[in-house]
């Protein structure tokens, strides 16, 4: 099969089997179907949380223990106003709808920053994933670059704009309970911020010929505070709890937002509250579309614990900045994905110049599927 260069997923999509550049080892393969959905994750109601007393302490309660179980929840009745999230839904469907060269205009290959992309905006992936996105920086305002933003559907701008504030406000409201069970003021992890920073990255995993042998995106942890990830009813946003051996798939719920911890609350929380493990599977019968907002620190706001326990050691030994800790996080990425690479080509090489490899019956099965 050829290499497809300037066309998008959505045209590959197409083709009866996944072309090579998309195949996972088989330890990274799906292990849970896509729609075998889990109700261990909670759905929590933000309704009447900013009255004070006994409504707050418990949707606190009920916050933290899942931040301390999963890194994850739900949440409903969160003041996103569903003619909000209908509108950015309809738009982002109408947007990957598009020709290629209409999507290939904002292309952002070779750095840029925003823009349409097929599998991810980092370089030097090994094992691309299935997936689309356009992604856009919508705060600090003075970041946006609106060269980068789409101006097809016409009415991207106005509605993203909108959309933005929204779930910054919300995700506001949600570091304030956040701070609270850490013991701070209420404004504790915003100003651990230095500035909230806001990037919107809205993902499409088209129907996939060989869904089993590849990921809609590949196993990871969010660098930043939280993401606020609106999902379709399709299914295949997974968690696991032990380092991916064993997967739930969290239940679709319509215009819930799930809330995923990252690396930074992990740390600034000196371990307490987990950092969301996921991926995203995909499937051959449908399309699906996910809507991640990140809601990150400055650059420069500093990555250390806190407040210590009683007893409590830090989980880092010194403070680095936000934008030191996501350099050292990609380029350990990538060195693993380097690292898995050349093992398998040595285990390649040795099973050839091996001689009972040639009498065996069964191919080597890596092989056979790399050349599928
Ligand atoms: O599509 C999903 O459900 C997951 C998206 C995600 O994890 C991300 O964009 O970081
Ligand atoms: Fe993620």
């Amino acid at each position: 099969m050829a290499q497809a260069v300037g066309v998008s997923l959505t045209t590959q999509a197409k083709e009866s089997t996944l072309h090579p550049k998309f195949i996972r080892d088989e330890d990274e393969r799906p292990k849970v179907a896509y729609d075998q959905f889990s109700s261990e994750i909670p759905v929590i109601s933000l309704a009447r949380i900013d009255e004070s007393g006994d409504k707050r302490a418990e949707v606190c309660r009920r916050i933290v223990a899942a931040c301390e179980d999963w890194g994850i929840f739900q949440v409903v009745d969160h003041g996103v106003h569903p003619m909000v999230v209908e509108g950015m839904t309809r738009l982002a469907r109408e947007f990957f709808a598009l020709p290629d060269h209409e999507k290939l205009r904002f292309d952002m290959s070779g750095g840029k920053k925003g823009g349409f992309i097929v599998s991810s905006h980092l370089q030097g992936e090994v094992v691309q994933d299935w997936r689309e996105i356009v992604t856009y920086f919508s705060y600090p305002i003075t970041a946006r670059d609106y060269s980068r933003w789409p101006d097809k559907p016409v009415e991207w701008r106005a509605v993203t704009e909108g959309y933005s504030q929204l779930v910054m406000e919300l995700g506001c409201k949600l570091l304030e309970i956040l701070s609270e069970a850490m013991g701070l003021e209420r404004d504790g992890l915003s100003k651990a911020c230095v500035e909230m920073d806001q990037k919107i990255v809205v993902n499409f995993y088209p129907k996939c010929p060989q869904p089993d042998l590849t990921l809609g995106l590949k196993r990871h942890t969010d660098p930043g505070l939280i993401t606020l990830l609106l999902q379709d009813q399709v299914g295949g946003l997974q968690a696991t709890r032990d380092a991916g051996n064993t997967w739930i798939t969290v239940q679709p719920i319509q215009g819930a937002f799930v809330v995923n911890l990252g690396d930074f609350a992990h740390y600034l929380s000196n371990g307490r509250f987990k950092n969301a493990d996921h991926q995203a599977v995909v499937n051959s019968k449908c399309s699906r579309l996910s809507i991640a907002t990140f809601q990150n620190p400055a650059p420069d706001a500093k990555v250390y614990p806190l407040k210590l326990r009683e007893g409590e050691k830090a989980v880092m030994e010194e403070a680095i900045t936000f934008s030191e800790m996501y350099k050292r996080k990609m380029s350990n990425d990538l060195e693993l994905a380097r690292l898995k690479k050349l093992a398998n080509e040595k285990k390649l090489q040795e099973d050839s110049k091996n001689p009972k490899f040639e009498n065996k019956v069964e191919p080597c099965k890596v092989l056979e599927e790399i050349l599928a």
